[in-house]
């Protein structure tokens, strides 16, 4: 099948990535549904601010029209405590001129004749002279709403004067006036008792009115965009927050399920993914500014009727188009989607605070530097807020005019402004290309969730640019200081087929000899990943490199199944990781189908020919099985006529098409596993990873995912990795067996059972009715096995009796099965059985073998109990052990014993049982043997010399 390229590759990529958007935006249908129509309920929440302020306002006198104001007869002086701000205790009036006697009557006189409320004496406070009132002032701010001061001149002249606080005050909608609710009330009770006094008469009295002008409401009406410019700014950014929390969230998590990495590997480019989101996120904009503005007209705001639509809709539009690249830059600090909430959160708040500063217009305004006004435009919603300032501005009922800006009027500096909604038009459109370009310049210098990143200057080598040169990419962070990598030793292998492999290999690349059969020829891949060093505040942080492959050397043939078999840990996955070109290799190369993994261009044309299925699923669980083959299939390229029938014939080889259109989300982890290997077969691939695919699968699936594995063997290589011995057995057309970074042995599974199992195995039983036991009667049984093939059985029951019988007795076999046979009935036999050794004992002996070779070097030990109730310390994965001090005469090289080992649940080797105790033969050499026999503390614990048991036996 000829798959798309170039341009036409780029937009089918481009078409099914806005489809995959789309889907997940119509799937998550309430986050969605916020992004667009969020706008409705931040206005109507404003409006229903706006409302009930108007209304309160309205009942207050100031915003009534007064047509026939009614005359007040009678003021007194009001208790201290119906002053609007006042500060208990208080006092309702103070007075100075004490000494005179006639001026403390006439303050009696009133508080006591104060109209209807006689004032008692602690609500007045009394002081000699004018300055002591006003240092009492000071000391006691809002504590008394008017003061009193009389001289008396002579028998006929008083004089007095009154303070009070002149400024308006505004409670809950309420005016208070000092004039008409202190001074006056103060002026005519002073005088009325000043003219008592002089007259002479306690009851003189006059009359008094007071009436206030007709007058239309003040400010003629109550300024109805007041709410609006006074939360407009806080609740417009909040609701751009919804874009930008999502944004955010929706790369990140791409990011984190490594669903980014699985398309690269599948082949997208990037120009097409980052187009992909900057459209959909774009759309989305464009609709919610849309309906932020209508729904602002159908309110009657001023601010949206006003102005023109075009201008206020540019101003929402290219603020939200900003804080998209904004979102795109900081995603590629953020690993965790959960974080994305809380960076929204944070810029909020910055945002909120700066958009605070900004509205008190600074820094634009002239005094300010230029400098100051640029760095502070960089932040997209400071620029946002003073394009809402202007616009909320143009539209108050206090400015001249008030009649908004209209679409020529955008490019006109307002009086006193630096800068005009052009202007501002022009850094939003500024500020988002910096950010986008920033965010793809984060995107390739910030490790990605495998860790690899690209040098901080890469953009200035030219080989970025032409993709000629290495597929050059870094790992740690660009925090993190990578010492030097050491190299990896060479090894020669121990096993001849591996040994065999490499001289081929080696010289098939010296000769530059190409055999069609080869798909893949792996050159002494090796990978290490570097140690870092991370400078914390207070500590440094040092890891060791890790060599997690040390030099694989092999061909794998086109219509061959590899399996990579091999313990947690041994490095299967990091050499699928390079191979695939997810991780970058450290030394050597591999050549796919005549591609290096090392060269840009190579990977790019391996990418279109191989097919991966990853060790961990990496689905979008918002879509269905259905929409990932669509997704991956138009990635690869294949053409778009024919992706239908290739996903509905891959659903039902997988038996999904009844649970096709279902989220994957809600699949089981089997379905998950078996979707994710109908990906890695999309395009009909020539090479195929397949890393653990049937792990989590039931047996019934895991058998129907072998027949699927077994048939899509015809026409390509596939490399299979697998903890299960059964699938390597039955898949696997050469396996290979990894541990600790290097290929230990490799071969087809008889090749492997024979070499490097313990040798036939063969079982003997007998029948049940047997009543004397595995006892006495089984021992000329023993004997006829001991005296003809020199073993002892290793499991014996009263049903059955286990031997092992080693490959070099393989002559013997023959003859020895004959008379056994024959003898049946003698040694009361009702059945025998004979087989090779399990794969998973040739497994478990490699493995073992691995770990005793690093153990040795480590000095692992763990401890062996045996039955005579010694303790040994024997390194991790040893044999056969000699106890120390078990020397004599009978047994001059001392006695020793086999331990059997397996793995416990984490992969580790652990001790799962020892045989009888046996004479160390002369003959056998020693293996390790430690240095010292005393261990911590001074207690003397016995350490296990390990014996090459295996080579003379
Ligand atoms: N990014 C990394 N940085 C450092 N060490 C790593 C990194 N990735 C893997 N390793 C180490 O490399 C070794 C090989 O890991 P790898 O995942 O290839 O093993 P594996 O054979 O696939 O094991 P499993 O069967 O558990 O998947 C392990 O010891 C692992 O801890």
């Amino acid at each position: 099948m000829t798959l798309r390229e170039g341009l036409p590759l780029f937009r089918q990529q481009l078409t099914a990535l806005l489809r995959k958007n789309l889907l997940l935006s119509w799937r998550n249908k309430r986050a969605t549904f916020l992004h667009l129509f969020s706008s409705f309920f931040f206005i109507l929440l404003i409006f229903s601010i706006e409302q009930s302020t108007k209304a309160s306002k309205l009942a207050s006198a100031q915003y009534k029209n007064i047509t026939d104001p009614k005359a007040v007869a009678s003021l007194p002086i009001p208790p201290c405590e119906d002053k609007f701000y006042a500060i208990l205790p208080c006092f309702d009036f103070v007075w100075s001129g004490n000494q005179s006697r006639r001026v403390t009557n006439i303050v009696s006189a009133i508080m006591a004749n104060n109209p209807g409320r006689p004032i008692p004496n602690n609500k007045v406070q009394s002081f000699g002279k004018p300055e002591e009132v006003d240092a009492w002032f000071m000391s006691h701010p809002l504590q008394v709403p008017g003061a009193l001061h009389f001289v008396e001149k002579n028998a006929t002249v008083i004089s007095y004067g009154i303070q009070t606080n002149s400024s308006l005050e505004d409670k809950r909608g309420g005016v208070q006036d000092p004039t008409f609710s202190f001074l006056v009330p103060l002026q005519i009770a002073a005088e009325r008792e000043i003219a008592r006094s002089l007259i002479g008469d306690p009851k003189f009295s006059w009359g008094f009115g007071f009436k206030e002008f007709a007058r239309p409401a003040i400010g003629g009406r109550v300024d109805e965009s007041s709410g609006l410019s006074l939360m407009g700014p806080v609740f417009f950014l909040a609701f751009s927050m919804f874009g930008f929390v999502l944004q955010l969230g929706s790369l990140v998590t791409e990011k984190e399920l490594k669903l980014r990495e699985a398309m690269t590997t599948m082949g997208v480019y990037d120009s097409a993914y980052w187009l992909s989101w900057l459209l959909w996120e774009g759309l989305l904009t464009f609709v919610s500014s849309l309906f932020l503005v209508l729904f602002g007209m159908m309110f009657q705001f001023d601010f949206f009727l006003k102005n023109s639509f075009v201008v206020i809709f540019l101003l929402f539009l290219l603020f939200q188009f900003s804080m998209i690249g904004l979102a795109f830059a900081l995603s590629s600090f953020i690993s965790k989607s959960s974080s994305a909430t809380t960076v929204g959160f944070l810029v909020f708040m910055i945002s909120f605070i700066t958009q605070t500063v900004t509205t008190l217009d600074i820094p634009y305004t002239k005094s300010q530097s230029i400098a100051r006004r640029v760095v502070w435009s960089f932040f997209p919603p400071n620029t946002f807020s003073k394009g809402l300032n202007i616009l909320f501005g143009a539209t108050s009922t206090s400015s001249p005019g008030n009649s908004g800006i209209s679409w020529s009027e955008r490019v006109i500096r307002q009086t006193d402004d630096v800068i005009s909604i052009n202007e501002i038009y022009i850094w939003l459109v500024g500020t988002f290309f910096f950010w986008f370009a920033l965010a793809l310049y984060f995107d390739n210098i910030i490790p990605n969730a495998s860790g690899v990143r690209k040098s901080i200057f890469y953009f200035l080598k030219p080989s970025y640019w032409t993709g000629k040169e290495g597929n050059k990419v870094k790992e740690g962070s660009i925090c993190s200081c990578i010492g030097s990598v050491p190299r990896v030793e060479h090894v020669t292998p121990e096993d001849e087929d591996v040994l065999k492999e490499e001289i081929l290999v080696k010289q098939q690349a010296m000769g530059g000899v190409v055999d069609p059969n080869i798909a893949v020829q792996i050159h002494g891949l090796a990978k290490t990943y570097p140690g870092t060093t991370k400078l914390g505040c207070c500590k440094r942080k040092k890891t060791a490199p890790f060599h997690a492959v040390k030099g694989l050397w092999m061909n794998i043939a086109k219509d061959q199944l590899f399996c990579l078999l091999g313990p947690n840990g041994a490095g299967k996955t990091t050499t699928i990781s390079c191979l695939t070109g997810i991780n970058p290799v450290t030394g050597g190369d591999a050549i796919i189908y005549g591609n290096s993994i090392r060269s840009s261009v190579g990977m790019s044309n391996i990418r279109k020919m191989i097919g991966v299925c990853p060790q961990f699923d990496i689905l979008w669980d918002a879509l269905c099985g259905e929409d990932h083959l669509h997704l991956f299939a138009s990635i690869k390229g294949l053409p778009p006529a024919s992706i239908k029938s290739i996903a509905e014939k891959l659903l039902a080889d997988i038996r999904l098409t009844g649970a096709a259109k279902i989220r994957a989300g809600s699949y089981s982890g089997g379905m998950k596993r078996r979707l994710s290997v109908a990906i890695a077969l999309i395009g009909d691939p020539k090479l195929v990873f397949l890393d653990e695919p049937t792990t989590g699968m039931d047996p019934i699936t895991r058998r129907h995912v072998w027949d699927i594995i077994q048939e899509s063997k015809k026409g390509r290589a596939i490399i299979l990795t697998t903890h299960s011995m059964e699938e390597a057995d039955i898949l696997g057309d050469r396996i290979g067996i990894m541990a600790k970074g290097r290929l230990r042995c490799m071969g087809t599974s008889i090749r492997l059972k024979s070499r490097f199992g313990t040798g036939f195995i063969t079982t003997v039983s007998f029948p049940e009715n047997k009543n004397d036991g595995a006892g006495t009667s089984s021992e000329p049984l023993k004997r006829f096995f001991k005296e003809h093939l020199k073993v002892e059985p290793t499991e014996e029951s009263k049903a059955f009796m286990t031997f092992v019988i080693p490959h070099d007795k393989e002559k013997l076999l023959t003859g020895f099965f004959a008379e056994l046979q024959d003898r049946e009935s003698e040694f009361g036999i009702s059945d025998i059985q004979l087989g090779l050794a399990t794969l998973e004992e040739v497994f478990l002996n490699i493995a073992r073998r691995a770990e005793l070779e690093s153990a040795t070097v480590e000095g692992t030990m763990v401890t062996l109990e045996l039955e005579s109730g010694i303790s040994v310390e024997i390194p991790v994965g040893a044999r056969f052990v000699g106890i120390p001090g078990t020397e004599n005469a009978e047994n001059p090289r001392g006695i020793m014993v086999e331990v059997y080992w397996q793995q416990d649940g984490s992969g580790s080797m652990c001790i799962s049982g020892h045989s009888h105790e046996m004479q160390i033969p002369e003959n056998a050499p020693v293996l390790y043997e430690p240095s010292s026999q005393v261990l911590g503390h001074g207690q003397r614990r016995v350490r296990g010399i390990v014996i090459d048991y295996e080579s003379i036996n």
